[in-house]
């Protein structure tokens, strides 16, 4: 079963190629500031175990022109891995948002197209982008099952108390205005590598996922009991380019003090603040750049970021009655030593016994930031939602 991930973001499409049942992927890669002057494509293939990597720099000026590009690359002659597009037999897409309509990993027709269109409002730095690589590789791969895999489906598991608003009951009702939660392709996954590590049976966990957008869970036997985003992926943690959660009232002051319309208070909220509207970068390896340079604002912001991230900590730790676990994952979770620090310290009340040095060190794979003893582990684990998703595709073609 050939199996083709899609994961469009807006600027960028990231995918993965699998000949399932086996999950190590044939090919990987990334098509990078599409539209922008000079994009970029990586591509690297797995080929009678020679590795074939290819990197280069041209304009892509959409996203059919980026999948196009894969396209050529996946049928190269010398790197390519097939022959024909037709032998590709499933394209599954990361999707952000289903909205009220998708609660679980959709074969996606005509009919759950036009769904999706009524999404875009929910999601509009994701969900846009998400249905453009649909409407592209049903152009190109024209033979292959297409299948959404949702953001949202991994937090139907919340408890009312957690998903609910403190807004008369009609808007939940009438408009299914509620908390939906999202990245729960990534906290599903590290979560589940988590608990296989730990070897519980009985976890409490709480999985930290940093890239551009962040989100935090937690998650009690495998199944998630709370998250930081909400109605929209804009609720929560400061992220890149979004505020997280902000007052209310600064949108009202927004609008009838400043006379600001709608659309520039969503894209005030969710293009250019976080890390970005604070230091001029949304970025974490350029903030932390301005930090070595001295740059007061840019320590700020960092601090900031953790300090959201150490209070949802304290909240989670309530809410699963303790801690098993705590795991970093995605960009800035991989990577980001300081960030890490900058939240793990002063957690000894929950029983975390942070190992610095461990935390410094650069290395693959899981990896263990806790000392030996202590109560709390505290793990790095590199997300991989193209394989979950893959993963959730061809499951759903066994069943089908
Ligand atoms: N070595 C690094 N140190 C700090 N941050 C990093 C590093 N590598 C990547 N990042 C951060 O990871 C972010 C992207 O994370 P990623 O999970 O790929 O996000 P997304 O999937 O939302 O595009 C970047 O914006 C960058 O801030
Ligand atoms: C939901 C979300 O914020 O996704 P991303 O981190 O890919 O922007
Ligand atoms: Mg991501």
């Amino acid at each position: 079963m050939n199996i083709l991930v899609v994961n469009s973001g807006s600027s960028s499409i990231k995918y993965q190629f699998f000949r399932m049942p086996s999950t190590t992927p044939v090919c990987t890669g990334m098509v990078d500031r599409i539209g922008l002057e000079t994009s970029t494509i990586n591509y690297k293939a797995q080929i009678n175990g020679e590795e074939h990597a290819v990197s280069l720099s041209m304009e892509i000026a959409d996203h059919e022109a980026a999948l196009k590009e894969v396209n050529t690359l996946l049928m190269d002659a010398k790197v390519g891995v097939i022959s024909n597009p037709a032998e590709i037999d499933i394209v599954g897409h990361r999707i952000v948002h289903g909205g009220e309509f998708f609660t679980t990993t959709t074969v996606i027709t005509s009919e759950v197209k036009e769904k999706l269109k009524q999404t875009f409002q929910l999601a509009p730095l994701h969900n846009p982008s998400a249905f453009l690589g649909i409407e592209v590789a049903g152009k190109i791969f024209d033979r292959a099952t297409q299948i959404g895999v949702f953001d949202t489906a991994f937090f139907q598991t919340l408890p009312a108390e957690a998903y609910r608003y403190a807004i008369p009951t009609a808007y939940y009702k009438d408009y299914n205005i509620r908390v939906y939660g999202f990245h729960g392709t990534s906290h599903k996954y590290v979560s589940a590598q988590a608990a296989a590590y730990l070897n519980k049976s009985y976890s409490r966990i709480i999985t930290v996922h940093l890239g551009n957008g962040c989100s935090i869970s937690a998650i009690k036997n495998g199944k998630a009991i709370d998250t930081s985003m909400g109605f929209g992926p804009l609720e929560g943690l400061i992220m890149g380019t979004r505020s997280g959660s902000i007052d209310p009232t600064i949108v009202f002051y927004l609008v009838n003090q400043l006379g600001y319309d709608i659309e520039q208070v969503s894209n005030l909220l969710n293009k250019r603040s976080g890390m970005l509207g604070l230091t001029g970068f949304s970025d974490m390896r350029d903030v932390r750049a301005r930090i070595q340079e001295g740059d007061a604002e840019a320590k700020l912001a960092y601090d900031m970021y953790a300090y959201r991230i150490k209070k949802y900590i304290g909240a989670y730790a309530a809410a699963l009655n303790g801690v098993d676990a705590i795991v970093f994952t995605a960009g800035v979770g991989e990577n980001d030593a300081l960030v890490r620090k900058l939240v793990c310290s002063d957690l000894q009340y929950l029983g975390v016994d942070f190992d610095e040095e461990k935390n410094g060190l650069a290395a693959k794979g899981i990896r263990e930031i806790s000392s030996g003893d202590s109560a709390v582990k505290v793990l790095i684990i590199p997300t991989n939602e193209e394989l979950e998703i893959a993963n959730q595709c061809y499951e759903m073609s066994a069943d089908r």
